[in-house]
């Protein structure tokens, strides 16, 4: 049997790029062989192996059929005779088409090093149509390599384009749209994802309730927060940032479009919540950063919660802190007043006078008079 490393190892390390994990591959050897060795079988539709030691995943080298429609609408075939070529021929890019043998040798039947050298994301085969996936995946490579000048070689975006308007796009699974998603927000820059995704139709065809919130400015705050290596949070929030003046009806619309996106999608619940939380309050959190009252400022903390959930609060903060142009109160000095009405305390004020409501009303007001004092100084 014969090892090789394959995929995104040997394409970061010919890049230049921090190796994140090895992916094998092992041509000329069966499932009984493998577990002889030692390897535990993990795949579930194809031969996967962990190996006994590193855990790391070796594959027995496959080919792979279309059977049906999507993601999953695959049959693999391996066997002894598959040859290394044959794996690599089934695979997405040419970039990610390239193996090393043990000795360091690279194994390039593709073009995928000319490819890295064009700086061009270039599917291997017409096979490339066979998995809707891969749309989102060339544009999730895209956002993470265009700082080092790549892009979809135009024959790529060509079929990209055909797979969209063929249906093929559509039988994409939410579950997997919103892996890839996720992902995509996490790399350099974010923005390309959806502007591959918009130029070749995807958008509209698998993420047609994000495409309200998707033009220039909301593109540039996300790119700002991958910039300042926000969480995938932060940088989900920023494509909500409406543009202002908003006005109310653009404002429901936004709240219908978001409550698509999470009935389809299903993103982790605080994903959801801090979409309608920017929607919501973005307006007076931008005029309170411009113009700030105590009075204002106290009513944005009641509403938001921010009280007792001071890290989401935070987090929303620094969502619109990147639309923050003229400030006269930045995130840091909201964030302090916010610090120090927490710091007010009802045990530190009460007397022996005052009881019940009346007590939350004495703490507030000692909040909202610490506010005001603090506001004027700055003024
Ligand atoms: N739909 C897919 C998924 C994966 N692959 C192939 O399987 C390899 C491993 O997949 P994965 O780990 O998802 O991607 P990486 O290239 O390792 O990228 P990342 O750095 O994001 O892990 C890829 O390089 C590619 O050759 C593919 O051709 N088509």
């Amino acid at each position: 049997m014969q090892i090789y490393k394959v995929g995104g190892a040997v394409r970061d390390k010919l890049l230049g790029l921090p190796v994140k994990d090895n992916d094998w591959v092992v041509v000329g050897a069966t499932p009984e062989q493998m577990k002889n060795k030692g390897y535990q079988p993990v795949g579930r539709d194809f031969p996967v192996f962990l190996h006994p030691e590193t855990k790391e995943e070796y594959a027995l080298a496959r080919t792979e059929r279309k059977t049906g429609h999507g993601y999953a609408g695959f049959s693999f075939y391996t066997s002894c005779d598959i040859s290394l070529e044959e794996d690599l021929l089934r695979r997405d890019l040419t970039i990610n088409a390239m193996a090393e043998d043990q000795s360091g040798n690279i194994i390039d039947p593709y073009g995928g090093q000319d490819d890295l050298k064009s700086r061009q994301l270039r599917h291997v085969s017409p096979a490339f149509q066979e998995d809707p996936l891969r749309i989102l995946r060339v544009a999730r490579f895209a956002a993470r390599l265009a700082p080092l000048g790549f892009h979809v070689a135009e024959e790529t975006f060509e079929l990209m384009r055909n797979m969209v308007k063929s249906g093929e796009a559509s039988h994409l699974v939410p579950e997997r749209v919103w892996q890839e998603t996720s992902t995509a927000l996490m790399e350099l820059t974010p923005s390309v994802y959806f502007e591959t995704l918009e130029s070749c139709g995807a958008l509209q065809a698998v993420l047609p309730e994000f495409k309200p919130f998707i033009h220039s400015q909301t593109l540039q705050h996300l790119n700002l927060a991958a910039q300042a290596n926000s969480t995938a949070l932060i940088r989900f929030g920023c494509l909500f940032i409406p543009l202002l003046p908003q006005t109310e009806a653009a404002k429901i619309n936004n709240i219908l479009s978001i409550q698509a996106i999470t009935s389809k999608l299903r993103p982790p619940a605080e994903y959801a919540d801090m979409a309608l939380l920017v929607t919501e309050h973005s307006d007076r959190i931008i005029s309170i950063s411009r113009s700030p009252d105590a009075e204002s400022l106290m009513s944005l903390f009641e509403a938001t919660d921010a009280l007792r959930r001071p890290e989401r609060f935070t987090c929303l903060l620094t969502i619109l802190s990147y639309s923050f142009e003229t400030i006269k109160l930045g995130k840091n000095q909201i964030i302090e007043l916010l610090n120090d009405c927490l710091a007010i305390k009802a045990r530190d004020i009460i007397s022996k006078k005052i009881k019940g409501k009346a007590i939350g009303e004495a703490v507030r007001k000692n909040r909202l008079q610490w506010i005001e004092s603090k506001i004027h100084q700055k003024k």
